[in-house]
């Protein structure tokens, strides 16, 4: 069943479209990769969905409601959480701070941070009192995770999560997000580089090529002919 269905989408800044004529379905329960060279619209696909560029044309509909024209604080309570790149952590407010932020999203009107955040994350739970700026990459990124989870959302839209990140971390975020979509049944599109990467944790792709779907399928099947001509540089 589609959870996320764009139609017809062109998007970008101001009235300068980058996206042009997107179709994309993303099924409920589904771990989906967006693959493409730098430059090719990826970001603003993701942030189209959320909210925070402009849909000039065609239309967004999430779990059965047309969200086009929805203001983005409005989409996190249709349960649409935006992991950005670079993380967006708050460097001098601390862990739990950067969590609590979480909260103001929560569809649930949740008052505490619920235990199973730190069952995704046992580290959060050693670093409560730290600045949210002292911790390494890849605790910020799992931070960034953890707060994106705290609105209890239907799909999560990760933007490059693994972006220097040291590899044993990659494989820990791997399997966290792998455990969100099982046991909470997240559905999640993630944009990645790493090809690897993606094909470990998703099963399906979408490949973009200047603001367009250039191709799709499944991970498993996503030939080194594709590869040579959409994503190596
Ligand atoms: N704020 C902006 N104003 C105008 N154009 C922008 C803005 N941000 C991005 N663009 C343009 O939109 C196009 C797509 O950029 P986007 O960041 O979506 O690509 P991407 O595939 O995510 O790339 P990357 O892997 O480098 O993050 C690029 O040509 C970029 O120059």
């Amino acid at each position: 069943m589609s959870l996320l269905k764009l139609t017809n989408v062109s998007a970008g800044y101001g009235q300068t479209p980058v996206l042009t004529n997107v179709d994309m379905t993303i099924d409920k329960g589904d771990i989906v990769c967006l693959l493409g060279r730098n430059g090719m619209g990826k970001t603003t696909l993701l942030r189209s969905v959320i909210g925070l560029n402009k849909v000039i044309k065609g239309d967004i509909v999430f779990d059965a409601d047309d969200i086009t024209n929805v203001p983005t604080y409005k989409r996190s309570r249709y349960g649409i959480a935006f992991i950005p790149q670079g993380r967006e952590i708050i460097p001098y407010l601390s862990v739990l701070d950067n969590l609590k932020l979480g909260l103001a999203a929560s569809r649930k009107k949740l008052k505490k941070i619920p235990d199973e955040i730190f069952e995704f994350f046992p580290m959060l739970k050693q670093h409560l009192k730290r600045q949210g700026g002292l911790l390494s990459g890849g605790q910020q990124q799992q931070l960034a995770i953890a707060r994106g989870l705290m609105c209890n959302p239907q799909i999560m839209l990760l933007d490059e999560p693994t972006e220097g990140i040291q590899p044993s971390i990659v494989q820990e975020i791997d399997e966290t997000l792998k455990r969100i979509n099982r046991e909470k049944g997240v559905t999640l599109l993630v944009v990645e580089q790493k090809i690897d990467f993606a094909k470990q944790l998703a099963q399906k792709f979408f490949i973009m090529e200047k603001g367009a779907i250039a191709a799709k399928g499944k991970t498993a099947e996503l030939t080194d002919s594709l590869v040579r001509q959409y994503l190596t540089v």
